[in-house]
């Protein structure tokens, strides 16, 4: 024994009762430098590090039955400590030691003082540093006398665990690395399974609680799931972000690489907002939740260690790197995965992967550029920027864009210069450049991934008058997309030109109640003059209340003669300035204003023309500028093309205008929402072709149009729902189509609660059956209160039930259906946070496996079906 030996003791407590001069109530470690002691110097059996079995969970597969995962097995006892602990008394007042178990010499100092002093511990705390296992002093790991394990703890044991009760010598340490590698399983996909085999759906892994409605936080790695009650226990002190203690070390379910770094609102109830963001911090940059990088391949060579720092601190690096397969056209930066077309242009010439491969985005077009064969949107993209492909050719484009055919020196085109091409890119899901400003974002430190959320892309799409570009620009104002000049200046055009074809419309009635009246003056006058005699229509006559002066029925007549010749485009919004004194005279005019009362036996004009007309000489006005309100109750977003898009996030929503938790747990997620209108899609709606990759397909049908007629594109007179009825058959069967998430809008609900009261549902035929019970009784039900509102409501429900039958028999999914009135903010608001929803429900069916929970639950506890 060296005459310098270190020895534990144990002091008493200065007021404790303890007998025993080395009390239990607290213990230290302290160096002996004394003389030589005689008596018995209690020895320290040699214990050998790794044949200490410690906690750690189970992968053998014939345990995995009837587990809980994480599982860590209790400490168990080598022989040795056997020995040294033999005469350890009773677990009941023993206070709890902790060990850090660093090296031999720590475990020795713990065994040799509680021999040499008699010390019954109790309860053992063993913090493994390497591989992160902790036993906190909460948590009973050993009962020294009867080798079992006295409570969870930690490690969310389960006391159903039996079969974890290994406490031989030789188990420990193989059963902490067999279960290692289970952890590892888990990050790639088997640990699912195993979870889903005992832990009931919504139960808190930890303490078994069932509540399905309750936030729980995720294990990164295994996906155990924690209540707000467990998960610091269960998770410890997260130096590697949300994982639980067991699976610190291990890396990441790769599912999950989205969302590292975004502390959940849980957490961020529970810790400090400093701790929260530290945690957060560690998640996205401790090493092992980097991306391994010999599992990204690129152009087929799996990269190195360099390669990887490489492409991460370039300029303008991927997003959303992961362990897959990619390509990457060294010339234009051009990056996407392979076999797909591509979706970045990174930062050109890196020194990154092997040379491209032809089939690399499995192009089938025969047009090849830079060597690789092109996808078809890329060559509809290079088509309507202006490049003639004929028969194979091969061209060369560099980065800024410069297209150049294979043996010829003149530059064809230089594709980013054109200024319709990021619309253009934008709907073909393509990817535009980032302009340098956005590019020059500095060095990026090596370990860290930057994860930047891809935008989820929505495809709103109607029948005619459905209410999609009311409900874009609503969305517009909504998440704070500003118009630009452009669209304003559109806007106004399109609001001017309309008012002069609400007024035509008028006009045109005026007339006819001018005739309607002069005629029932003349049979009046018929019938006052008797059978024998001879009426006298005089001057006099021929006015009526609804006869307006020379001049302004010299106007009536010219602006009637420019709507029959369909001209009325052509001269407004240009002349609008030049005719404003006619409008003012007409609002001013009797007949006019008789007219205008009357607005509600008009047909052809619509509700939203009240509007705009109220404030008619304002509107014609060379200094009109279009509020907010007008542009939405415009008709129309622009007058020429058919296709609008805007890039929303629900971050801009004013402060403490968050409604819900989805709202919190991610508000950088960004939208990206295309309204096409459906005639511009074409035959078949072939155009759909271009809208592959949408996430979410939300369809919009007005509710008033059952009993509505539009000619078809044969001339044939067809209900307008049937006509939706058929374009949304046609979009859900497209192949582009079928398989995609689709939301139906049933919008103008405002308008069939009034329509309704005159016009059954069942003049449309598809809705021949409708027969709701609607109580007319005040006193019965809230809902018959209101028998008009009730009867809408079960025709809104009615109605969604047959679309989504209808889904259902065509596609075999389930279609989410919102009732919206798309002049509202709210319902707007409602409905594409349900959309978001809808998309975040399907995001988490594949790591959770729960669609049938989401399908069912989730969806009837919103007010949408
Ligand atoms: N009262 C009411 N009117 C609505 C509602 N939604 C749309 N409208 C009106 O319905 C008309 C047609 O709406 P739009 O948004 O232009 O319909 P659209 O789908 O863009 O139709 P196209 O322009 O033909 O493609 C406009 O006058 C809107 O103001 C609604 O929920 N309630
Ligand atoms: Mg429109």
């Amino acid at each position: 024994m060296s005459s310098v030996f270190r020895r534990s003791v144990s002091e008493k407590h200065s007021g404790s009762d303890v007998d025993d001069e080395y009390g239990s109530e607290y213990s230290f470690a302290m160096e002996y430098t004394g003389p030589l002691v005689d008596d018995d110097i209690p020895c320290v059996s040699p214990v050998h590090v790794d044949r200490i079995p410690l906690a750690a969970t189970i992968s053998a597969p014939d345990r995995i039955q009837n587990m809980t995962l994480p599982v860590a097995q209790p400490v168990a006892r080598v022989n040795s400590m056997k020995q040294n602990l033999s005469n350890i008394g009773s677990l009941e007042d023993a206070s709890p030691i902790s060990v850090t178990h660093t090296n031999q010499l720590d475990v020795a100092r713990l065994f040799d003082a509680s021999k040499s002093h008699g010390t019954d511990f109790g309860v053992v705390n063993v913090i493994d540093t390497s591989g992160g296992l902790k036993f906190s002093e909460s948590d009973e790991c050993i009962h020294r006398n009867s080798n079992k394990r006295v409570s969870s703890g930690t490690f969310g044991f389960s006391d159903s665990h039996e079969n974890s009760h290994d406490l031989s010598e030789n188990s420990g340490t193989e059963a902490l690395n067999e279960n290692r590698n289970a952890c590892g399983a888990s990050a790639r996909g088997h640990k699912l399974e195993v979870i889903e085999c005992n832990v009931k759906k919504g139960s808190c892994h930890r303490c078994h609680v069932k509540n399905r409605f309750a936030k729980k936080e995720v294990c990164i790695v295994c996906n155990a799931k924690f209540c707000s009650k467990c998960v610091l226990k269960a998770m410890g002190s997260m130096p590697e972000g949300r994982k639980c203690v067991a699976c610190i070390g291990s890396r990441i379910d790769e599912s999950k690489r989205s969302t590292l770094g975004k502390t959940s609102r849980m957490l961020r109830r529970l810790l400090t907002a400093s701790r929260a963001k530290e945690i957060s911090s560690h998640e996205t940059s401790c090493a092992v939740n980097q991306v391994p990088p010999e599992r990204i391949i690129v152009n087929g060579k799996p990269l190195c260690h360099e390669e990887v720092v490489r492409l991460l601190g370039c300029p303008n690096p991927p997003r959303k790197l992961k362990p897959r397969k990619y390509w990457y056209d060294h010339q234009s930066g051009l990056w996407g995965i392979e076999g797909e077309k591509p979706c970045q242009i990174i930062t050109p010439q890196l020194a990154v992967g092997d040379p491209i491969m032809r089939n690399a985005s499995n192009g089938n077009t025969n047009i090849l550029v830079n060597n690789r064969e092109i996808t078809k949107p890329e060559l509809w993209m290079i088509q309507l920027a202006g490049i003639h492909c004929l028969g194979e050719t091969n061209f060369w484009c560099s980065a800024d864009g410069s297209f150049q055919e294979e043996g010829q020196k003149n530059v064809k085109e230089r594709i980013w210069s054109k200024p319709k091409i990021k619309l253009l890119c934008s709907v073909l899901s393509l990817p535009i450049p980032l302009d340098s400003a956005n590019s020059d974002q500095g060095k990026v430190d090596d370990k860290v991934v930057l994860e930047k959320n891809k935008p989820y892309r929505l495809l709103m799409v109607g029948y005619e008058k459905s209410g999609t570009s009311t409900i874009f620009k609503q969305a517009k104002l909504l998440y704070k997309v500003p118009f630009t000049e452009n669209e304003r200046q559109n806007m106004k055009d399109v609001i001017q030109s309309n008012l002069y074809r609400y007024i035509g419309i008028l006009l045109e009635e005026r007339q006819r109640f001018e005739e309607e009246t002069l005629n029932e003056t003349r049979l009046k006058s018929i019938n006052e003059s008797g059978p024998s005699g001879t009426p006298d229509f005089d001057q006099t006559d021929k006015t009526n209340m609804y006869t307006i002066g020379p001049r302004l029925k010299g106007f009536s007549d010219w602006l009637l003669q420019l709507m029959r010749a369909g001209n009325l485009t052509a001269v407004f919004p240009a002349s609008t300035r030049e005719y404003a004194p006619y409008v003012a005279d007409l609002w001013k005019d009797k007949a006019f204003q008789a007219t205008f009362s009357r607005r509600n036996e008009i047909q052809m004009l619509p509700r939203v023309a009240t509007y705009f007309l109220n404030r008619a000489v304002e509107i014609s006005s060379m200094y009109y500028e279009p509020s907010d309100m007008d542009i939405l109750y415009a008709e129309g977003i622009s007058a020429s093309n058919g296709i609008s898009c805007m890039d929303f996030s629900f971050l801009k929503t004013k402060k403490g205008s968050f409604r819900d938790p989805v709202d919190e747990d991610d508000p950088t997620q960004s939208y990206h929402l295309i309204r096409v209108e459906s005639r511009s899609l074409g035959k078949n709606c072939k155009g759909l072709e271009m809208f592959e990759d949408m996430d979410l397909i939300i369809y919009c049908v007005s509710l008033t149009e059952y009993d509505e007629c539009s000619d078809d594109i044969n001339g044939v007179s067809t209900n307008r729902m049937m006509e939706s009825k058929k374009l949304f058959e046609t979009i859900v069967t497209h192949p582009n189509c079928s398989h995609k998430n689709f939301l139906l809008v049933l919008n103008k609900f405002d308008l069939l609660e009034e329509k309704i009261k005159q016009v059954p549902l069942t003049r449309c035929e598809w809705f021949h059956d409708f027969n709701p019970l609607i109580s007319r009784h005040k006193s019965s039900s809230s809902s018959s209160k209101n028998p008009v509102s009730a009867l809408a409501q079960s025709a809104f429900h009615y109605i969604a039930a047959k679309f989504k039958r209808q889904f259902e028999s065509l596609t075999g999914n389930k279609l989410y259906v919102s009732r919206v009135t798309g002049l509202e903010s709210n319902s707007v608001d409602e409905a594409i946070k349900y959309g978001r929803e809808v998309l975040k429900w399907e995001n988490e069916k594949p790591n959770f496996g729960l669609n049938e929970y989401w399908s069912s639950g989730s969806t009837e506890a919103s007010t949408s079906i």
